[in-house]
C-alpha cells in the first residue's frame, strides 16, 4: 500500500471525526528539513502508533504536534480547531499531554512533590488512582526522581501529565529500556484509559508493544509516511513491518 491509498480509521472509529488532524507537516531543524508532509489523524478512544527507525522523524512529529518544534509549517487541527500556531501550553490548555522519551520528571524533587506539582483537573488523576494503578509510587513516595528506575519514571511522567486530564495522550517510546513486567504494566494502563475514551499517539520501536495496544499504524521513512497498517492487518503484514524496522 502506498501513502495515497491509505486506508480510513477502522470502523469503530470512524463514525466520530478525528480528535487530531495533521495535514502536510513540514518540519526544520535550522536549515534541515525533517518532516516532508506529513499526513495522519487520530479518532477518540483510538490507539495509533508511529514506527519507523531511528532518525525517521516520528519524535519530531510528536514536537511538532504539541508545539514544542516551532519551525514547521502545515496544519494541525485538534478537537476541530485550528491549534497550528498555538504555543504547547495553550495546546496542553486544550487537551493534550506528551511524555517525552527522556521522561521529564522534575529529579531532585521527590516522587511526591512531583504528582503533587501539577494542577489535578477535574477529569484527571487522582492520587487514589495513582497509587491503584502504580503502587510502587506510593511506596517511593519520598524518593528523588533521579533515584527512581527507568520503569518508575516512566510512570511517575505519566501520571503527572494525566492529572490534567488529557484527550490525547502523546508518548515517546514508553516502553523503551523496561523490564517486561513494567512494560506490562504501561501497556494495562494504555489499555484502561483507551477504554476510558482517551486517543493515545505512540512512537515505538518495540513492534510487539506496538502492535498488541494499536488499533493503526504508520510507517515513518525517511521523514514521510510511506504506510499504513490496521491491527486485523499486523499478522499478515508482520514481516513487512519487521523490514521497516531493521536496519
Ligand atoms: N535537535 C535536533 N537538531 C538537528 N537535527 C535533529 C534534532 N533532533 C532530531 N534531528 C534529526 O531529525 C531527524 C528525525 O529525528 P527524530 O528524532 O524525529 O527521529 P525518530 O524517528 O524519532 O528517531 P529516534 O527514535 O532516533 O528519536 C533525524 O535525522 C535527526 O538526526
Amino acid at each position: 500500500m502506498t501513502a495515497s491509498s491509505l486506508s480510513p480509521a477502522p470502523a469503530a472509529h470512524a463514525a466520530s471525526p478525528p480528535l487530531l488532524q495533521v495535514r502536510d507537516l513540514h518540519a526544520y531543524y535550522g536549515q534541515s528539513h525533517v518532516l516532508h508532509g506529513i499526513n495522519l489523524d487520530i479518532h477518540p478512544g483510538e490507539v495509533v502508533s508511529l514506527i519507523g527507525r531511528n532518525g525517521a522523524g516520528k519524535t519530531t512529529t510528536l514536537k511538532s504536534i504539541m508545539g514544542v518544534l516551532r519551525s514547521r509549517t502545515g496544519q494541525i487541527t485538534f478537537d476541530g480547531q485550528d491549534i497550528t500556531r498555538l504555543p504547547s501550553n495553550r495546546i496542553a490548555a486544550r487537551g493534550m499531554a506528551w511524555v517525552p522519551e527522556e521522561r521529564a520528571i522534575l529529579s531532585t524533587l521527590s516522587v511526591r512533590e512531583n504528582l503533587e506539582l501539577p494542577p489535578a483537573r477535574p477529569g484527571g488523576w487522582s492520587a487514589a488512582r495513582t497509587y491503584e494503578a502504580f503502587p510502587v509510587l506510593r511506596e517511593r513516595g519520598h524518593h528523588p526522581g533521579s533515584k527512581l528506575s527507568g520503569g518508575e519514571q516512566q510512570m511517575l511522567a505519566m501520571v503527572r501529565v494525566l492529572r490534567s486530564g488529557p484527550r490525547l495522550l502523546l508518548l515517546d517510546e514508553p516502553s523503551e529500556g523496561l523490564a517486561p513486567v513494567i512494560v506490562q504494566s504501561i501497556g494495562r494502563i494504555i489499555r484502561e484509559l483507551q477504554q476510558e475514551g482517551l486517543s493515545v499517539l505512540l512512537v515505538e520501536q518495540n513492534l510487539n508493544f506496538a502492535t498488541r495496544l494499536a488499533d493503526r499504524h504508520y510507517v515513518f521513512v525517511d521523514g514521510k509516511i510511506v504506510d499504513e497498517v490496521r491491527r486485523d492487518e499486523v499478522e499478515s503484514r508482520r514481516d513487512e513491518l519487521l523490514k521497516y524496522l531493521s536496519v
